[in-house]
């Protein structure tokens, strides 16, 4: 052992980091210094030592292991261990070994063993591959298992190669023959002694047999106690495995490589150091405005289940993949002393507008936003001004997209946009509003200011956009062009020749009369508000409308605000990015740029945006990705945010909701803009009694997956407006039996919702009487009981009607007729003026004089009560007009107040007076006195 010692600092190595305190006694009294034994001086002529190595070996053991199994190796070892000088003269051998094994090879032996058909000899298990195998064990002693790693791969190898070998030559090794084996790499080691020879010669530690000890796979078997215990003579070993291995080894373990490993090792020791322990909480966190439990709940290293019982703690029932928001995060991670920081993806998700200079800025048209009541005519005007007409093919002469037209006049070019004027179009017109430089208002002059008309103006206001207005039907005979202009005037809209601001233009779309005329006030109007834009800067807009187009595919009508978009830009449409794949004009010409204030058709996003959202050129495809997939976090966060949460304050009041009905409803349109203005239309309609939840929305061809949707809740259906189902959601929905409404306009889908919502309703019960009868005489029948002999005075009563007993006005009883009887018979009915006979279930105080009416139950179909839009209003109004009363009661009790203080002051001004009164009379009365008794002297 000592003389081991001696020979190992040959391979010493100075460690980079300090070695532990176990090592200490491992390394012969050399502090500070790893001793680490390299194999190339050491041949594998041992048995590999024990299973622990083998295991560590395989793991790859970071260096806090190292001491102890260095010590344990050593202290099994240190007597064979080879001496450099043996491996020094055994040299030149080495040269002539084979490099059959892979000294190196990583693999582990598991191949090797599945492939192992052989039966194993226990020959071949304790002879000669286990001598090498304990040796080479051996001489590890103290050896670091990065080393013992290495032997795992060798013995995969050598397997592998083995059993090539075996194919080649299978007499050899595998006979349990003695001597030179057939497995070339050993048996050209006939002059291999050692530890080959002292078993049969040429075993092959993979095939070494029958694995009956199970100890012939060198990677696993070293392990087992009966390979080990029987360690091949070590000095045959020892200079046969030097020959043998030799070469390989240097090749393999240079010292760089043993500093690698080290390197490696002490990553290891590294990284455990700056593991966090489970169970601590950060100092802070980052989070969004809202965080799943468990997300935070891995973010401040602790257990879903204690964040969920602390939240209940504090009064907040949440599951696991609920949200909570930051508020409640930062709450509950101050119980742990953990800050909580707000980040917000917002910021990173604005793409800055480009620098524009001012010679940039070009007049650009203006965007016109046409507004008015249904029926008004702002579609024939369009019409008229594009010269085609387009209120033809309208279903229930409805305009029901926003399309957009450029219109090219001798004075300029004007982009429309052709707003729907019916009321469920709100949204869209609002949106509408937002882009639009100029309104036009089509007034019927026969039919003057209606609901929407002022709807329009509201609109227009809020957006501080002028309006012009077009006084349309000018042709009809009752048309009243001064009448609109009055009621106009009362809503701020006076027009110019009455001393306004506003433009009036009497048109007559029908006849494209005055058309001109509106066209020139539209320019004139644009040229007051000095449009321009920027030209050469990337692009900015709008979405008008999306939809998907068959063989297209998600087609969005944009309006360009700024800059110019060019086929191939990047852009990001809302919360979607994609690339013009090609641009369409408003007459489905294909362009490859567009300007401000021109409406095109762009093909080429990934998904459809919403109408309204902004649409806005980047600089690269990865900006327009990086934004896009921002956005998306942001919006499912946002999403998360109107998770509804139930608190212990909301329980009750959510059970008690769960028995609201609900009628869910898939909706399906042409474009996205009439599926939301369907769905907001339809969201209104919900009562107290009554919800309507829209649980999905969207544009395009109801799909098997709508169909899914609906299929999974009792109490859903589709809407499809304007759209067809595919002919597999067809199939698919007479299966699961869903029903599907096709509408093409919107106010009949509404009807017919209310109607279904109304037919959800539990019915009302009424009483219905039918007859009345007077009680004229009772007769006891046995077994029976009391029988009333009755006459009706009015209606029929029917064996099976219901009665009420009525004595004196009051009801006495209600219940179920047991028998009717004329005379002896039993009766179905007995009508007016007939007698009969009756008795009563569970009823025996019957009295000559009593009323007796017949009912019958019948079911009467509920209406929809107030929706709570309108509950909301009513709720709103109370709340105004009790305001209005308390005020008017403390002004009262003011009043009141003061009068009283008045009356008081009056009554103290008296009783003064009075006093002054009395003091002055007493004076008087002195004076007298005294004047008297003057006298009197
Ligand atoms: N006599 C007469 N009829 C008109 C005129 N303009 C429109 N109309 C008629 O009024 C009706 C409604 O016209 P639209 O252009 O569809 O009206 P709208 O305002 O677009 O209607 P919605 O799309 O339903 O909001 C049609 O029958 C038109 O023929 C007009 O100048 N004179």
């Amino acid at each position: 052992m000592a003389d081991e010692s001696v020979k190992k600092p040959e391979f010493v190595l100075n460690k980079k980091k300090t070695d532990t305190a176990a090592e200490k006694p491992a390394s012969s009294g050399t502090p500070g210094k790893k001793r680490v034994v390299i194999v190339k001086k050491g041949p594998p002529a041992n048995g590999v030592s024990n299973r622990d190595a083998q295991i560590s070996a395989v793991k790859k053991v970071v260096p806090s292991a190292i001491p102890s199994q260095k010590a344990n190796e050593s202290a099994s070892s240190g007597a064979v261990h080879p001496s450099s000088a043996e491996h020094k003269t055994l040299a030149p051998e080495e040269k002539k070994t084979p490099s059959s094994f892979e000294f190196g090879s990583r693999r582990p032996n598991v191949k090797a063993g599945n492939l192992s058909d052989h039966p194993r000899s226990n020959d071949y298990r304790s002879g000669g591959f286990r001598g090498p195998r304990n040796n080479y064990s051996n001489n590890q002693g103290g050896y670091n298992n990065n080393y013992q790693h290495r032997d795992g791969g060798f013995t995969g190898a050598q397997a592998r190669e083995g059993y090539q070998n075996r194919e080649r030559d299978s007499q050899g090794s595998y006979q349990g023959r003695g001597g030179a084996g057939g497995r070339p790499p050993f048996a050209q080691g006939q002059g291999r002694p050692g530890s080959y020879r002292s078993g049969p010669a040429g075993s092959r530690p993979g095939f070494a047999g029958q694995r009956t000890n199970g100890n012939s796979r060198p990677g696993f078997t070293s392990s087992r106690s009966a390979s080990h215990s029987a360690p091949a003579p070590m000095p045959d070993v020892r200079s046969a495995g030097k020959k043998a291995f030799k070469g390989k080894k240097q090749q393999v373990y240079s010292r760089k490589d043993r500093e690698d490993l080290f390197d490696e090792s002490s990553l290891y020791d590294n990284k455990k150091k700056t593991e966090t322990p489970a169970s601590v909480v950060p100092k802070q966190i980052d989070i969004m405005e809202t965080i799943s439990v468990s997300d935070l709940a891995k973010k401040m290293n602790l257990k879903a289940s204690e964040i969920i019982s602390k939240l209940m703690a504090m009064g907040m029932m949440v599951t696991i993949t609920q949200s909570i928001d930051s508020d409640t995060a930062t709450l509950l991670a101050s119980e742990y002393g953990c800050d909580v920081h707000l980040v917000s993806l917002y910021d990173e998700t604005v793409i800055e507008s480009e620098k524009i200079s001012e010679a940039d800025m070009l007049p650009r048209p203006p965007i016109v936003t046409v507004m008015g009541h249904v029926d008004h005519g702002k579609t024939k005007t369009l019409d008229a001004i594009r010269h085609s007409n387009v209120a033809a093919g309208e279903f229930g002469g409805i305009t029901q997209h926003i399309g957009a037209y450029s219109v090219s006049t001798p004075k300029g070019k004007i982009t429309f946009l052709d707003t729907p004027g019916h009321e469920a179009f709100t949204m869209m017109r609002a949106r509408g509003a937002q882009v639009t430089d100029i309104v036009v208002l089509v007034v019927a002059a026969d039919d003057g200011v209606m609901p929407q008309t002022l709807e329009a103006i509201h609109h227009a206001k809020d957006a501080k956009v002028p309006i012009i207005v077009a006084v349309n039907k000018i042709d009809k005979p009752e048309a009243n062009p001064d009448h609109v202009k009055t009621q106009l005037s009362e809503h701020g809209l006076t027009p110019e020749e009455w001393g306004g601001d506003t433009q009036f233009v009497s048109i007559s779309a029908l006849k494209g009369q005055g058309i001109d005329q509106l066209l020139e006030a539209v320019l004139l109007q644009a040229e007051v508000l000095e449009l321009k834009a920027p030209v050469s800067t990337r692009a900015e807009g709008k979405i008008i409308e999306s939809r998907v187009d068959q063989g297209r595919g998600i087609v969005a009508s944009v309006i360009v605000q700024k800059g110019t978009l060019h086929q191939g830009d990047s852009f990001v449409a809302g919360i979607y990015a994609g690339r013009v794949r090609a641009m369409f004009n408003d007459l489905g010409q294909r362009i490859q740029e567009a300007g401000p204030s021109t409406p095109v058709e762009v093909l080429g996003l990934e998904e459809m945006p919403n109408a309204g959202d902004p649409f806005q050129v980047t600089e690269s495809e990865k900006d327009a990705r990086s934004v896009s997939s921002k956005r998306q976090e942001l919006k499912r966060f946002e999403d998360a945010k109107a998770v509804k949460k139930v608190t212990l304050d909301n329980l009750y009041q959510t059970i008690d909701a769960s028995e609201v009905k609900e009628l869910k409803v898939v909706i399906k349109a042409d474009v996205q803009g009439s599926a939301e203005a369907l769905k907001a239309s339809l969201e209104k309609l919900s009562t107290k009694d009554i919800r309507l939840v829209v649980i999905h929305s969207s544009a395009g061809a109801i799909n098997e997956s709508d169909v899914l949707l609906a299929a999974a809740d009792s109490n859903a259906f589709i809407i499809g407006f304007n759209v067809r189902p595919t002919p597999k959601a067809k199939l698919l929905a007479d299966q699961e039996k869903v029903d599907i409404r096709k509408y093409n306009i919107i106010y009949k889908a509404v009807e017919e919702v209310t109607l279904a919502m109304e037919g959800m309703l539990k019915p009302d019960t009424k009483e219905e009487i039918t007859g009345t009868l007077e009680v004229r005489n009772t007769f006891k029948v046995p077994k029976i009981g009391l029988i009333a002999g009755c006459y009706v005075t009015d209606g029929l009563i029917k064996r099976s009607s219901m009665v009420n007993l009525i004595r004196d006005g009051i009801v006495l009883y209600t219940g179920k007729v047991t028998s009717l009887k004329r005379f002896k018979d039993d009766a179905k009915e007995v009508k007016t003026g007939f007698e009969c006979g009756l008795g009563l279930e569970d009823w025996q105080d019957i009295k000559v004089g009593d009323q007796i009416e017949a009912f019958e139950y019948v079911e009467v179909a509920r209406k929809l009560g107030d929706t709570l839009v309108d509950e909301k209003a009513d709720a709103e109004k109370r709340a105004v007009e009790r305001a209005a009363a308390m005020k008017a009661e403390a002004a009262a009790a003011l009043e009141a107040e003061k009068e009283q203080i008045a009356a008081e002051k009056t009554a103290a001004k008296a009783k003064k007076a009075a006093a002054k009164q009395e003091t002055a009379k007493q004076a008087e009365t002195k004076r007298e006195n005294a004047k008297t008794e003057k006298e009197a002297e």
